[in-house]
């Protein structure tokens, strides 16, 4: 895993309706992100926000059904680029949300050097609708097809190609709200998704040890887009929408431990933290928990590359 992380904020709510995700940045940033990320030895670099549109001031008049559409695709344009320059570099980024509609950014960013990226979309929903499948309109919602070449051209023209994604290199965890519309897509395309059922009946273990022999046998740059709603609303209550019946916490730190042995992971985004809905600043300290799993943070072996002298004096 590269040693220097591109920390990359994107304030975006205009992807949903729900005000309050767009201070996600902020709230990942305050639980204690880049401090977490140095004491396991990593170099960070905060790129700071990329510059989006408030939303009393959004154009929302276009000739479609689709909410914010121009004002969504100029702040993907600019993520899109972030994020390249950050590949360019050499350094991992790491994209903090904002509503998931910014996964069109990251991914054209990702996708520019590559033919070949592989996506865990770790999430409650699908995000595969297109304008005509869409029940809300709500850009979050359909970031995933847009990604597969699916949707209005304004943004799947988000960095100049498309598509991004290979349906087969996609792996969906924790789906239990799919549209009808996605359900359809994700038979047609072949997509792989693990949904609650598969995880409750085969336990995480079996899901990612699958999921990342899957990825390992068609790529070598996995993309992680962990949506916090993917989660249990008990564990990650700081979401827009909420789905009960999720993964739990301790799966999700699992499942992150082994992505991390795994070593697949060259970029990741965390993305639908709303502190307006949250119980304090929960849902971000579990990000930033699950982002340290994520990067190699263990809980004993290896500690003394890992955690505080005060600390390791304990444990030794
Ligand atoms: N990224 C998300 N939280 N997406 C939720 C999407 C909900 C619903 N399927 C829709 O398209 O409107
Ligand atoms: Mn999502
Ligand atoms: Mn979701």
């Amino acid at each position: 895993m590269k040693k220097e992380i591109s920390i990359i904020g994107v304030p975006m709510d205009l992807g949903q309706t729900r005000r309050g995700v767009d201070m996600g940045p902020s709230a990942i940033r305050y639980a204690g992100l880049s401090e977490r990320l140095e004491n396991i030895g990593y170099t960070v670099r905060d790129e700071g926000d990329i510059k989006v549109e408030i939303q009393e001031r959004a154009q929302s008049d276009s000739d479609t059904n689709l909410k914010n559409l121009q004002d969504v695709a100029e702040g993907n344009e600019k993520l899109s680029q972030k994020v390249d320059e950050v590949i360019q570099a050499n350094r991992f980024p790491l994209v903090l949300g904002g509503d998931h509609s910014i996964a069109i950014g990251t991914l054209a960013g990702l996708a520019k050097s590559t033919e070949n990226l592989g996506v865990i979309w770790y999430d409650a929903h699908g995000d595969l609708n297109t304008a005509e499948t869409s029940p809300s309109g709500n850009i979050h919602g359909m970031s995933l097809a847009v990604s597969l070449g699916l949707g209005h051209p304004a943004l799947t023209n988000i960095g100049g190609y498309s598509p991004k994604v290979k349906p087969e290199n996609i792996v969906i965890i924790g789906a239990r709200s799919l549209d009808q519309g996605e359900k359809e897509l994700i038979r047609e395309k072949g997509i792989k998704v693990y949904t609650m059922h598969e995880i409750d009946r085969m336990g995480m273990t079996k899901v990612m040890e699958e999921s990342i022999a899957y990825l390992k046998e068609r790529t070598n740059l996995v993309h992680l887009s962990l949506d916090l709603d993917g989660l249990d609303p008990d564990d990650a209550p700081g979401v827009g929408t909420p789905v009960m019946g999720g993964i739990s916490y301790r799966e999700s730190h699992l499942a992150m431990e082994m992505l991390a042995e795994a070593n697949i992971i060259t970029s990741a985004e965390f993305v639908e933290i709303n502190p307006i809905l949250d119980e304090h600043n929960k849902t971000a300290e579990v990000a930033v928990a699950l982002i340290g799993s994520l990067l190699g943070e263990k809980l004993l072996y290896g500690a003394e590359e890992h955690i505080t002298p005060d600390l390791l004096a304990q444990v030794k």
